[in-house]
């Protein structure tokens, strides 16, 4: 939905890669003909990773192939048979097996990270590592690097796209870090004793210096393998209570939780435990339960002043969750700040619910009557990956491509695939909502976890429930009123909003989404009796590739403007065209604004006669446009609106009061059209007519923009 959709573009370079992986598939279950030897594989690579180092940063444009879909390894570990390198056949997942192997390099990071690994035979073999945290997030060397030992589950082994062999993981629960301490580690590669700690307080210390350095994954380990040796219950306390901040900092908030205590605390809990219990459940966006662990500490510790901030902050998100009470201004101020503009505030479900609809699967619907304009959605994004759109900014754009199911996007896809990979795994308990999207005919893995470890299927789910978005609604409707463009809005940032999936597409939408940085905003844009399915667009209205692009989600949509786009006669097609262009070239014409009314009067009711059925019921697309060029009279202001669908009164300044009977398209234009409308009543010195239609302008930039705090500063009003 709004994302860079490019599959048409790269249609030639898709299906070569489609080629390359047919051939590929015709060397599956082969060995390897000319297998490398250990010292030659790793040369290589070392050569590469010096050849190369400092020159892979940059801000260019990545390419990334989303590999042939296959299912993580769910077989748990005491039930896989160990298996060596020289036993890999190409193009094969060794199903039912595992590798031990060890880091004999250093690692080099490109779109996965590599490095050579050497098992107990001494044989080498490359390997890949997919969807891993970015360097800014986590080192490629604190994943692996010399020394590392790894155990990767169901090693998939295939010829790479430089002609290489190697493994290739793509699944991050399919590779398993193995601590020091792990009984499985083979002799020779077992540490000298002195390396081995067997002090629950000496390891503890080790993890307290790797926290204070900033090696928080190192702290994890140094702590579980100091609660693996005889200690006393508080000893074991002090050492979870420090992992649990270790977890909080890697945003493992599920174990930080855990580590904590909660729910049941003693009664001397000390402030600590309550502090990182509140700060874990406010990130897992439990606020309520983040205010009675606060309160909580309120009544214990009376004096801890940082409590009482705490406390505010979270009683706030509450609020906000529970009422759908927002300070609007200051969600504006902070997406116009922030970058990546994450906006700490809470999700608002409003008057609505997922219920099973006809024949479109699920939907989401109202569950009481609605005013237009009204809140529906306020919704913080699942996961939100931010791509700067300025020009020379473009650090994060990938061109994505799907050579599986034909499907390519440009944009901040690729970093989203990633976010989501790290959020499901680190903190299972936020994944429900998110697991149970659409995810179309792919086959979900039988099992969540396996060796306690979360599995983790995301690319489909997230292609069928992507949404592109501007980082703000406000500044996307000013360029354009400004550029007075009307191309098609796609955004490179992109997220999912796991509420918002459930709405269905309809071109006559009745509502609509608009953006404060990762905050999805939706509010009706018609009134809604109850039990309504809520609609709104997945392509822009009156796009002329719509089907094409709709056929992404499998829907051919029946809306009124499709099915009349299908059974419209050619001939009428035609004389649309022809009074179209005439219309243009009247407007080009007027060089100076000034153009020939009367003549493009004609044209746009001759335009208009091409129509049987009432533009309430089918919009009149292609008349508004030009329609609004001509709104000087109020006369136009009806007709616009007419076009669009509406149904109004008192145009005519006839006693009876301005009013939308029936609201129809709203698009980034309305505004304008009720300003007009303003501005014309005024004039004719019908003021209560100006005061409503200065309402309905702040009510359609309330649906467009998504608050309406902002309409003064931007209408002068
Ligand atoms: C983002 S999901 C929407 C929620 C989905 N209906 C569900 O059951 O979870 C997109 C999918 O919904 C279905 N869908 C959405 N709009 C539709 C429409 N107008 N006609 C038919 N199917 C539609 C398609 O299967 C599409 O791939």
């Amino acid at each position: 939905m709004d994302v860079f959709n490019v599959s048409n573009t790269y249609a030639q370079f898709m299906s070569n890669q489609m080629q390359v992986l047919q051939n590929a598939k015709g060397r599956q279950g082969l060995p390897p003909r000319d297998r490398k030897s250990r010292e030659d594989t790793s040369t290589r690579f070392m050569t590469t990773l010096m050849l190369t180092k400092g020159t892979e940063k940059g801000h260019m444009i990545h390419s990334s192939f989303i590999p042939p879909a296959y299912h993580p390894c769910i077989t748990p570990m005491a039930d896989l048979r160990r298996i060596a390198i020289r036993d890999l056949q190409l193009e094969t997942h060794h199903r039912g097996t595992y590798l031990l192997l060890r880091s004999i390099t250093p690692p080099r990071r490109r779109t996965g990270i590599m490095a050579i690994m050497k098992d107990e035979n001494r044989d080498a073999v490359m390997l890949q590592l997919f969807q891993q945290e970015d360097e800014d997030t986590r080192k490629a060397i604190e994943i692996v690097d010399v020394g590392t030992i790894l155990l990767v589950k169901e090693p998939y082994f295939k010829v790479m796209a430089d002609g290489e062999y190697g493994l290739r993981v793509d699944h991050l629960s399919d590779v398993i870090h193995v601590n020091r301490d792990d009984a499985r580690i083979p002799g020779p590669w077992q540490p000298r004793l002195v390396e081995i700690e067997h002090s629950a307080e000496s390891l503890k210390t080790k993890g307290n210096i790797a926290l204070v350095e900033g090696r928080y994954w190192d702290a994890i380990t140094e702590y579980t393998i100091a609660l693996r040796q005889p200690a006393t219950p508080n000893e074991i306390d002090i050492i979870k209570r420090n992992r649990s901040l270790a977890f909080l900092k890697v945003k493992r908030f599920d174990s930080a939780l855990l580590d904590t205590g909660f729910p049941t605390f003693n009664p001397n809990v000390p402030e600590k435990a309550l502090f990182r219990a509140a700060e874990a459940l406010y990130c897992l966006e439990r606020f309520g339960e983040s205010c009675e662990v606060l309160e909580l500490l309120r009544k214990n510790y009376p004096h801890n002043a940082r409590a009482v901030e705490v406390l505010d902050r979270a009683r706030a998100r509450y609020l906000e969750q529970k009422t759908g009470s927002y300070d609007f201004k200051l969600l504006q101020a902070k997406a116009k700040k922030l970058r990546p503009p994450h906006l700490d505030h809470a999700t608002y479900i409003g008057p609505v619910e997922v219920r099973q609809t006809e024949s479109k699967g699920r939907g989401l619907f109202v569950t009481r009557a609605v005013k237009a304009g009204e809140l529906l959605l306020c919704e913080k994004a699942f996961s939100y990956s931010y791509a700067d759109e300025r020009e020379g900014g473009r650090s994060k754009i990938t061109l994505l491509l799907n050579p599986e199911t034909k499907h390519a996007s440009l944009g901040a896809e690729a970093d989203l695939i990633k976010l989501i990979v790290h959020k499901l795994h680190r903190n299972p308990s936020v994944a429900p909502p998110f697991t149970t999207l659409y995810h179309g005919t792919y086959e979900k893995a039988s099992t969540h976890t396996v060796d306690a470890e979360p599995i983790v299927l995301v690319d489909r789910i997230i292609s069928f429930n992507v949404f592109g978005c501007p980082v703000s609604s406000l500044v996307f409707h000013k360029d354009t009123m400004a550029n007075q463009t009307k191309e098609e809005p796609s955004h490179y940032s992109c997220g999912i909003w796991t509420k918002a999936s459930y709405i269905n597409h309809s071109c006559t939408s009745n509502a609509h989404r608009s953006f404060i940085g990762d905050m999805m905003i939706v509010r009706a844009c018609c009134d809604l009796e109850p039990g309504t399915e809520i609609t709104f667009l997945y392509t822009s209205l009156g796009d002329k590739n719509a089907q094409k692009k709709l056929s992404h989600w499998g829907i051919v949509c029946d809306c009124a403007i499709c099915l009349n786009a299908k059974t419209t006669k050619a001939a009428v097609v035609t004389e649309r065209r022809k009074l179209l262009e005439q219309m243009k070239q009247e407007f080009n014409i007027a060089a100076n604004g000034v153009f020939q009314a009367k003549k493009i009067e004609r044209l746009l009711d001759a335009l208009d006669t091409t129509y049987a059925r009432p533009a309430d019921g089918l919009p009149r697309l292609l008349l508004w446009d030009p329609q609004l060029a001509m709104i000087r009279t109020l006369e136009f202001v009806g007709k616009a609106l007419t076009s669009l669908g509406f149904i109004v009164v008192g145009v005519d300044l006839s006693p009876t009061a301005f009013a939308v009977v029936k609201w129809g398209l709203v698009v980034d234009y309305l505004v304008e059209i009720f300003m007009h409308a303003c501005t014309a009543f005024a004039a004719k010195g019908a003021m209560k007519h100006s005061k409503q239609a200065e309402e309905y302008a702040k009510v359609a930039y309330k649906i467009i923009v998504g608050e309406d705090t902002s309409f003064s500063e931007s209408y002068g009003k």
